[in-house]
């Protein structure tokens, strides 16, 4: 049924989420879903000349992640999305598929592209229809198709959730935006014929949505011009299916990476997003999981998203790709040797830490018998530790928590950082 809450745990995700426009409803806790199969097209197979840069825009990284992992993340969080079909020049699919291993990305299949745009989503579309290897099992023909610039990182699910019903509806839809300039149209002299009402007219963006059969009609009917000049899929699904989209007004955050600037933009709103969030890892402990689950919903009144989970292992392991804050949350005696796991787990992971990681270990201590002596020695023990992990770029902070067993337990206290034990990073918020 339409709007059914799907995925309760969608929190679970490692979420990148665009900053929040004035007025844009809150995020919510659950995610809505549709009841039909989705799957997108990421066409990838630029060159990005536009930047000026040798590596072509979609591979430039931020924070060590390239650009179309960014992306693809933002939409494998949708849980509604079966499958991700992204378009790369042939001779970069091997560094794809090594993008796609080493950030350990799902549901995601690479195709090579064509000479223009137009041939590069075709490629996409027809791949839809193939499906192959464990991609059978997992995904059927879908019913809508949603295509997406690679180069487009900032894209929420509430939003997709939107482009896809009505392209259910409509066979159509695309995310407009206001027109920033005028629209005028030159003399073959260069000089000004007319200008347009700006007022009548808006910038078609990206996500689109269309039924299959309409793409992938629109698609076998057009031309070899349409093909080598066109930019835009919904005046295909006009001009050969006759079928005239539902444009739906998208946020801002839906601008595409063209120029060197928009590089800059694209990694300040990367790292920005990336400060607000943050991996809480409980162990099997249930005192920690309590206390990461009133963390979670507490920080979400401060706009910000944690992710809780039981340990690093495993799927989870990939948050040692994405993520950049850490939170440890241990009831035990404090065991030192959990810190010094996950600092092992960041070192296999080889990340390149150009930007400082932070682990907070909160050590929730309930007994009495705490001798002076003994939290002395382990407070020497993490800030030795902290020392040494400081050279490895991560700031390692230690909060502990002791609450007396004669005394109810206080309502947990705000989240306040101590200072960094041995670090000298900035709190990570
Ligand atoms: N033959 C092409 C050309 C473009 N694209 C993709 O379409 C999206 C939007 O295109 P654009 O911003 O124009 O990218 P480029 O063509 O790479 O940029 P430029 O025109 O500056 O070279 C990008 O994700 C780009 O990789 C594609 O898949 N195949
Ligand atoms: O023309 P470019 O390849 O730079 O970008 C493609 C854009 O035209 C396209 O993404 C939207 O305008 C919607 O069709």
């Amino acid at each position: 049924m339409e709007g059914d809450i799907c995925d309760p745990d969608r929190a679970a995700y490692p979420r990148i989420f665009p900053p929040r426009e004035a007025g844009e409803s809150d995020h919510q806790p659950f995610e809505r879903c549709v009841n039909f199969p989705v799957s997108v097209v990421l066409p990838a197979a630029g060159t990005g000349e536009r930047t000026g840069l040798q590596t072509p825009k979609q591979f430039c990284s931020f924070l060590g992640r390239p650009l179309i992992s960014y992306t693809i993340q933002a939409f494998e969080r949708v849980s509604w999305i079966q499958s991700i079909v992204v378009v790369v020049l042939k001779e970069n699919m091997a560094l794809m598929t090594d993008i796609i291993q080493r950030f350990q990305h799902r549901k995601v299949r690479v195709v090579p592209g064509g000479s223009t745009r137009h041939r590069s989503i075709c490629s996409g579309v027809l791949a839809l229809g193939e499906l192959e290897g464990e991609e059978s099992h997992a995904a059927v023909q879908p019913k809508v198709v949603i295509i997406h610039d690679a180069v487009r990182p900032f894209v929420e699910a509430d939003f997709l959730y939107k482009i896809a019903m009505a392209a259910k509806e409509q066979g159509a839809a695309g995310a407009i935006r206001p027109l920033v300039s005028t629209v005028i149209a030159t003399t073959s002299e260069g000089y000004l014929d007319h200008s347009l009402d700006r007022a009548k007219y808006r910038a078609s963006e990206m996500p689109q949505g269309f039924t299959y059969d309409v793409i992938y009609q629109a698609y076998q009917r057009c031309t070899e011009s349409d093909f080598d000049f066109g930019t835009e899929c919904l005046h295909l699904a006009l001009q050969y299916c006759g079928v005239s989209a539902k444009l739906i007004e998208g946020p801002p955050t839906l601008w595409k990476v063209t120029y060197k600037r928009d590089l800059a933009a694209a990694e300040s709103i990367i790292k920005e997003t990336l400060s607000r969030s943050a991996c809480v890892v409980t162990g099997a402990s249930a005192q920690a999981v309590t206390l990461a689950g009133t963390l979670q919903k507490a920080a979400r009144t401060w706009d910000m998203e944690l992710n809780v989970i039981p340990d690093l292992k495993g799927d989870n392991g990939s948050y040692l790709l994405t993520e950049w804050n850490f939170i440890l949350v241990s009831g035990s005696l404090p065991c030192l040797s959990e810190v010094e796991a996950i600092l092992t787990d960041f070192k296999a992971a080889n990340r390149a830490p150009l930007h400082p990681f932070v682990i907070v270990w909160v050590h929730l201590s309930s007994s009495d018998e705490l001798s002076i002596s003994r939290t002395m020695a382990e407070q020497v023990a993490i800030m030795d530790l902290a020392s040494a992990a400081k050279l490895q770029n991560i700031f390692l902070y230690g909060i502990q928590i002791h609450q007396s067993k004669e005394v109810p337990p206080p309502p947990p206290p705000p989240f306040v950082l101590m200072k960094p034990l041995g670090g000298s990073g900035k709190p990570w918020n």
